[in-house]
């Protein structure tokens, strides 16, 4: 199978071009400690990634707190420290996946429209890509917070490709998680799930993404 005849790539950030969970654990902690709560371990942060920075606080302090009562006025305080934290933050230990910069340059090449889709809050990916130095390959990028829905509703998808004015069809999403695989099936497009992200410790394969990819390079095999 190729995809030879697509015209956009629609890419996932966090775990699909970048492993961000090493500066996202860091803030997660740094605002748990702050509360005197237990931190808690990267690998245990990994599965609370894919549904945007309030969840990912939410899944972190439920964890940290064993589940004890949570008020909405302590959850809104300790969001708003979060997001200080890894604003202050956002990229010092987090780096792009292997191959990732000579697939995209690729691509370039190939004349394929590249841009990202995420769930995180849309002012943190500008940052993240002038540090990692891939902003010049994307023609855009939307955030959790750029339309009312996010991944897995197609709504993001779909604003992508009438945005850049290609058809639904000539688009494909790629991938980490199961809400990237059911935002394409939604909007009626194929999609590329990758094996090696955050996909709460669930197999990609599962949710039945058009091809499944173990590594970014052989994008380059594909289109
Ligand atoms: O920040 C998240 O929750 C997930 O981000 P992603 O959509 O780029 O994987
Ligand atoms: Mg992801």
């Amino acid at each position: 199978m190729n995809f030879k005849n697509k015209e956009l790539i629609i890419f996932d950030f966090d775990g699909t071009l970048i492993n961000s969970v090493p500066d996202l654990t860091l803030a997660i902690n740094t605002m748990l400690s702050h509360y005197q709560l237990p931190e808690v371990p990267v690998e245990e942060v990994a599965p609370f990634i894919g549904n945007g920075a309030r969840t990912l606080v939410k899944r972190a302090l439920k964890h940290s707190m064993k589940d004890a009562e949570m008020s909405d006025g302590f959850f809104e305080e300790a969001f708003a420290f979060y997001l200080k934290c890894y604003r202050e933050v956002p990229c010092k230990d987090t780096y792009l996946y292997p191959s990732v910069v000579e697939t995209l340059q690729y691509l370039a090449e190939k004349e394929y429209k590249m841009v990202i889709c995420t769930n995180k809050p849309y002012a943190f990916i500008e940052p993240i890509l002038d540090q990692l130095d891939i902003k010049q390959f994307f023609k855009t990028w939307i955030g959790e917070d750029s339309l009312p829905e996010t991944k897995p509703n197609a709504a993001p998808l779909l604003h992508l490709a009438n945005n850049m004015n290609i058809s639904t069809e000539k688009c494909i999403m790629v991938g980490d998680s199961k809400n990237d695989i059911l935002a394409a099936q939604n909007a009626e497009m194929d999609s590329i799930g990758l094996t090696y992200g955050y996909n709460y410790n669930e197999h990609i394969a599962d949710y039945n993404p058009t091809i499944v990819v173990d590594d970014f390079a052989e994008l380059q095999n594909i289109f």
